[in-house]
Parts: structure tokens; sequence; C-alpha cells
């Protein structure tokens, strides 16, 4: 098909409902970016190099709509993420060349003041609706109240979230807005900012033909009307989806073959001796010339390359020469580190009221295990001080230790799991810093660390008949349990942390929670174990838990073969034991955040 009978029908039909131009979102200054001598090497497991681009240059105008095409592996995700300031040289990558904003070289940490990347997965807070997570952002990025509410409005119309801004966005587990709105809140919610450049990642990938059109559609809108940059990697264009992009970049091997305007790219192939077919799609034509599954296809390269560095490079060079030296200055607004916190904690806050499942979860858990225990060992405190009254009873509150760690440490791997991708890309988006989020988290766990084992405890002590010889003895056995909870959920934040994988956290922290299991003293004496291996018990949360528990419990009984507390080897003391199980949460909590800080670096 021609390109002048596709126009017409764009016009005429699917752009009747034009995107107003909002007030408060237009762009701050046009921003040029270019990029020179872009060279990207990776290294393989096996010490091989291979290069992915190679000795790139490439301009891509503000207010206009840049499209990166090729075949799969041709390049085009690894040169978006060089352009968002994502990529690293290290070990494994080597990356050299420059990325400029209006002739000005840019890192991350600035590119995030002028520019926003849409990844390719909505990475979304599931529980919030589109309206709370554009909110989020315009707390986070402005103080001026009325501004806030502009942007949020103006997100709104100009993504058109109208029909769904107060749904859930939803997610895996729970049923949310359409692919196509999810998009345009990921897209919304980097527009609140302001961008002037938005970079995006397959912004149509695994939507129907229709949405894809409406979604390139607006961001043409964003260049066209409010003057932004926007570049974006894209698979298969329809014809009417090509129509809309301004300018055309397309990589074979890592390498440019066509750069320039959309509107001359079939009379430049055609010139080559590539002419495409009449009545066809260019971009059909174009993916079926540069993919390498064809000889054909292969023994073609060479001309392509030997035609763009004779007819297009220098014109590219030309075109980053004369691109705009206009100066950024912007100022990023710093919300403190207090109002982050609370924002955060909030919306985790609502994450759980609105996701019952986790409180459902967590207080059912607690509920089914008070009873379980509870008839488990029902009676069992009432003993006659014989020897099998005291192993029922060690054994109980070992028990009692492991049922409080892993309880509190598993749900915390999962959910964690779930949070951290949102959280990686929040923080590259600079609305928060690392510190408020751990901290953010970190009080909205409080309460269930609290309430579970309160509630759990409250069940089982009087059917197992625990110790009540005073309420002392009762307050300590549930703030005993309180920080056991606490220690399981502070390992269960660190292993999510320090894992990338979901399945690998896991997989490996019951094998790191089994040495610290069996050295805590129950299993084996304490006073039993080889020195070589016997540090362990100094690492284990489990063995204080234990020992503060039993000691708790076994005060005051008089068992026949004499005490208790000198057979299970123990040595700390009670109240030493629970000293030292405050400093682990105190050590593992900042373990945690450490793991965090990584885990963001390595994104980055
Ligand atoms: N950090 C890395 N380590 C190893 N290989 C990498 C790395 N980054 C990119 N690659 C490789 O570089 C090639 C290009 O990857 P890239 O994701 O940029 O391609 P693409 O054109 O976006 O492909 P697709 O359309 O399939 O997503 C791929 O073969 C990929 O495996």
């Amino acid at each position: 098909m021609q390109e002048t009978e596709i126009q017409p029908q764009i016009e005429a039909g699917r752009l009747n409902d034009t995107v107003q131009s909002a007030k408060s979102l237009r762009c701050r200054r046009v921003v040029d970016i270019a990029f020179q001598n872009i060279e990207y090497q990776v290294v393989d497991q096996k010490g091989h190099k291979r290069d992915i681009l190679r000795n790139l240059h490439g301009y891509c105008p503000g207010g206009e709509v840049t499209a990166i095409l090729g075949a799969s592996g041709a390049g085009k995700t690894s040169l978006l993420n060089i352009l968002a300031a994502r990529v690293y040289s290290s070990k494994t990558v080597k990356l050299k060349g420059k990325v400029l904003a209006n002739q000005m070289e840019y890192d991350s940490e600035t590119f995030s003041n002028f520019a926003a990347y849409v990844m390719q997965n909505d990475v979304l807070f599931e529980t919030l609706t589109p309206r709370e997570a554009l909110q989020f952002v315009a707390d986070l990025k402005y103080t001026d109240p009325e501004l806030k509410q502009s942007r949020v409005e103006d997100t709104i119309k100009t993504m058109k979230l109208e029909r769904c801004q107060n749904a859930i966005i939803g997610g895996p587990s729970l049923k949310g807005i359409s692919g196509g709105e999810r998009k345009r809140t990921s897209i919304g919610f980097e527009l609140v900012t302001n961008p002037s450049c938005i970079l995006l990642d397959e912004p149509t990938s695994g939507l129907d033909s229709f949405t894809a059109f409406q979604i390139i559609y607006e961001l043409q809108l964003l260049a066209h009307e409010q003057d932004r940059t926007i570049i974006f990697t894209i698979h298969q264009p329809s014809s009417d989806i090509y129509l809309l992009f301004d300018r055309v970049m397309l990589l074979v091997q890592g390498k440019f073959i066509y750069q320039g305007h959309r509107t001359k790219l079939v009379g430049y192939f055609k010139g080559i001796g590539f002419p495409c077919p009449d009545h066809s799609n260019p971009m059909d034509y174009m993916m079926s010339i540069m993919h390498q599954e064809s000889q054909i296809n292969i023994d073609n390269f060479p001309i392509y390359f030997d035609q763009y560095e004779k007819q297009l490079h220098p014109q590219v060079l030309e075109e980053i020469k004369e691109s705009s030296k206009t100066e950024l200055v912007y100022k990023q607004v710093e919300t403190s580190t207090a109002f982050q916190i609370n924002l955060i904690a909030k919306r985790a806050i609502k994450g759980f009221v609105r996701d019952k499942m986790i409180i459902k979860q967590r207080v059912g858990m607690a509920i089914f295990m008070g009873l379980l225990l509870g008839y488990s060992y029902y009676g069992i405190g009432e003993d006659s001080g014989t020897f099998a009254d005291y192993t029922s009873m060690s054994g109980c509150m070992f028990f009692l230790c492991i049922n409080l760690t892993m309880s509190s440490l598993f749900p915390v791997v999962l959910q964690f799991a779930t949070e951290r991708d949102v959280f990686l890309r929040e923080e590259n988006s600079k609305l928060y810093t690392t510190f408020s989020y751990f901290m953010g988290k970190s009080f909205v766990e409080i309460p269930f660390c609290l309430i579970s084992p309160i509630m759990q405890e409250l069940i089982l002590y009087w059917m197992i008949g625990l110790n009540s010889k005073d309420g002392g003895v009762v307050v300590t056995h549930i703030f005993i349990a309180i920080l056991t909870c606490l220690n399981g959920n502070s390992m269960g934040l660190m292993a999510g942390c320090a894992f990338n994988d979901i399945k690998v956290a896991t997989s490996i922290v019951p094998l790191i929670l089994l040495p610290l299991i069996i050295f805590s003293g129950f299993f084996a004496n304490s006073k039993q174990f080889f020195v070589w291996i016997g540090w362990i018990q100094y690492i284990s949360p489990v063995k204080y838990s234990f020992e503060a528990l039993a000691t708790n419990e076994f005060d005051g009984r008089s068992y026949e073969f004499g005490d208790p507390i000198d057979t299970l080897g123990f040595e700390v003391g009670q109240w030493e034991s629970v000293g030292i199980l405050i400093a682990f949460v105190v050590a593992i909590r900042f373990g945690a955040y450490m793991f965090l800080n990584i885990l963001r670096s390595k994104q980055q």
C-alpha cells in the first residue's frame, strides 16, 4: 500500500478523538538526543567477545518520533538502554562512545532530569488505581498542591485514562485494567514528571493492532504538540503505525542500514536496488530484507552497510553537529526523606488493605498455627517433672521458634519479589531514595511482626499450659516471640534483596536456615559441637530465641533429673539472649539495606 493511500484513512477514521495538549504538560525545552561512536561489546562465559553495536552515530531530534527497528537480536534494546544511560562498562560488558542531549554528555543521574524510560513490562504497583499511581509521582515530584493536581488531571486526559482512572491496576494475581490501559498508565507515570524526552522499549508489544496504533498515536501527539523527543524500539509495525513515525533507524547486526526521515526510506532503498513492492507495508518489506535467516539477505548486508556509509552517515554527522545547543538547566524538586517514607508506607498499607489475600494469609496462618500447636502440645505444661515432660516442653519451645521464624520469613521473600521491579523502576526515575523505600517498607512490616505472634501465642499459651506463674513471664514469652518474628522478617527481607530470582531465593534460603537450625542447641547440645564448625551457633538467631524462650518457660519448674537449663547446655542467659536478638534484628536489617543498594546499583 502506498503511503498516500493510508494517510487519509488515519486522518478520517481513528484520529477523530484528538488528545488535547494540556497546559501543564507542555514540554519545558526541546531536547535533541544524539550519540557518537557507540561501541557495545559483551564477553560471554568462555571469554569470547561479541560486538553488539558497532561504531554507531545517531540523531533523534526533539519534537519528533524516532522508531528503532531491526530483526530480533539486532541490538535495538541495547541501543535504547545505552540512550537511557542504563549500561555501564563492567567485566562482561564494554561500552564506548558518548550520548548527548543538546550536545551535552549525560549519565544516569542527569538523564532523569530531562528524560524518562518506559520499560517493555509495565512495572506498576498492582493495588493502586491509575489515578493514585500518577498522584504518587506528583506528590513526590512537586510541592505546589495546585500544580500536583493539574499534572495528574492533564496526564489522565493526555493518556486517555478517564474511564479506568479509578479501577485497580492489577497484575498476575489481581484482576485489573486492560493491557492497553496498563501501557498508558505506564507512560503516564513517566509523563507526570514532565520529561522532555521519553524512551520506550517496545511500547506496543502484547497489544492488539488498534490499541498499538492508539499508543503510538498518543506518543506522536506528545512529540508534535508538546515538543517532546520520543524514541522507541518496535517490532513489525503495521502500515498505519509506520506512518506515525517521523524518523526511522534500521539496525542490522549492530550497524545502521538506514537512519533518517520516514518519508525518504522507500526512495532510498529503491535507489540502492531494493524497491519496496507496490501495495506492501514498507516495514514488512524492510523486515524481510533485514533478517538473517536468508542467505540472500546476508549476501546483501555489505551493500546496505556500504551505501549507508557513503550516503547517510555523512548526513547524520552533519545533523549531530547542527543539533540544538540550548542548555539543559533542570532543577529536580526533592522531597524530604520523612515525606518519602510516609508516602511509601501509606501506599504499602493501601496495598495490604486492598489485596486482602496478604492479610488473610498472615492472620489465618497465625490462628491456624496457634490452634495446631495448641492441640498438638495440649496440656503438656501441667507436667509432673518427668524426663518425658521435659523433652515435650523443650520440643514445643523449639518448634515455636522455628514456626515463628519461618512464618515471618517466607511471606516477605515472596512479597518483595513482586515489588522489587517497582522499586527499581521508581528509584531509577529518582522518585525517592533507597533509604526511604527501605524504611517505608520496614515500618509497614512491623505491625505484622506484632499482631501475628501476639495472636498465635495468646491462642496456644493456655491450651499448652505454658508458664503463667506471673504476668511478667507471659509478657516476656510474647516479647521473645515478637523478636523471633522480627528476626525471621528481617532475614526474609535480606533474602529478597540479595537474590535476583525468586526461585533462587526460595531454594537457597532453606539451605542457609538448615545449619542455623541444627546448631541452635536443640538437635545437638551446643557443648558438643566441634570448634571448627560450632561457631555457626553464634550466628544463629534461632539459638538465642530458643534459649530465651526455653529459659523463660523452665523458670520455676523442677524436674526429677536436675536443671533443664543445664541439660540443654545454655550458657548465654535469658536477657543476654534477648539483647542479642535485638542486635540481630538491627544487623540483619542493615544487611538487607546494603543488599538493596547493591541490587539497585547492579540494575543501573
Ligand atoms: N549484557 C549482555 N550480555 C550478553 N549478551 C547481551 C547483553 N546485552 C545484549 N546482549 C546480546 O546482544 C544481542 C542484541 O540484544 P538486544 O536485546 O539489544 O536485541 P534486540 O534487537 O532488542 O532483540 P529483540 O528484538 O529480540 O528484543 C542479543 O543477542 C543479546 O543476547
